[in-house]
């Protein structure tokens, strides 16, 4: 499993999906999609309303395992290891793979404890190693200068945008090599917006980030590649400045430029 201390290494594939078909019940929702996520790269994951992004994108750390009649064909590696094989980890898997919604959702505590919870989860007990982890965290999630003074005070009472960064700083804490991002700006002010995606670009030097946008200038201000999904498949796969200039396919043009979805 690829872990922050991995060697950086240039257009190196971190996550294989191979011919994954993902049904809800007798619904089918993914067709056949064949990817390859490179590391230390944001990959942008495109596409109308219902045509399967969130469902990829939550195949990668198998949040959908518990949604009643979900079903997951096909193969996802990451690192190289399987993560559907029955001898995987979940908790590890989730460790490594973290994750970032729509909507912030900090936990109802206060600012500190919402970026120890996950540390302290793994066995993190020691006051001093908490300080230094909640500090960095929060100071990669470009929010420590605005928290420091209140850290022991409710995150209910962040703004949305705070709150956002507050969970990206959560997620940090548990190291993962991995994170997902799904709309993660799209609840938030064009402001909060900004900060979120300079962090996208400054994260992207020491993980790989997957990012679900339905904002077409948010792709490709920071993605490096995307992915343009139509009713369950991959309909192209592009370095994002080719795909935004010179796409292959007259459904991703049609898409693109506006004209569906
Ligand atoms: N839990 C579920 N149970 C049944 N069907 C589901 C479930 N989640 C998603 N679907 C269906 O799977 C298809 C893909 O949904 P998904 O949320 O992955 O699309 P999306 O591209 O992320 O959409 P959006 O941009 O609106 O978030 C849709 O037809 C949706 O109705």
């Amino acid at each position: 499993m690829a872990t922050m201390t991995e060697e950086r290494t240039e257009n190196k594939t971190l996550i294989r999906a191979e011919h994954v078909n993902v049904f809800y019940k007798d619904f089918q929702a993914l067709y056949d999609i064949n990817l390859d996520i490179l590391q230390n790269h944001v990959t942008a994951l495109i596409g109308p309303s219902g045509c399967g992004k969130s469902t990829f994108l939550r195949t990668l750390n198998r949040m959908n395992d518990q949604v009643p009649g979900f079903r997951a064909e096909g193969n996802i590696f990451i690192g190289g290891e399987n993560i559907y094989a029955p001898k995987t980890d979940v908790v590890s898997l989730r460790k490594n793979v973290g994750m970032v919604f729509q909507r912030p959702n900090p936990f109802p505590m206060s600012i500190y404890d919402n970026v120890a919870y996950g540390p302290r989860i793994h066995g993190v007990k020691k006051k001093r190693v908490l300080d230094d982890i909640v500090e960095k965290c929060l100071r990669q999630a470009a929010l420590w200068d605005e928290v420091k003074d209140r850290l022991h005070t409710s995150a209910m009472g962040l703004s949305g945008g705070q709150q956002q960064r507050l969970v990206l700083a959560r997620v940090l804490a548990v190291e993962p090599g991995i994170i997902l991002m799904d709309e993660p700006a799209s609840a938030l002010d064009p402001i909060s917006t900004a900060k979120i995606e300079e962090l996208i670009l400054e994260l992207k030097n020491n993980y790989t980030i997957v990012i679900v946008t339905h904002n077409m200038q948010q792709a490709a201000r920071v993605s490096g590649h995307t992915a343009f999904f139509l009713n369950g498949r991959v309909v192209e796969y592009a370095e994002t400045n080719t795909m935004f200039t010179n796409p292959k396919s007259k459904q991703t043009e049609d898409y693109i430029s506006g004209r569906f979805g």
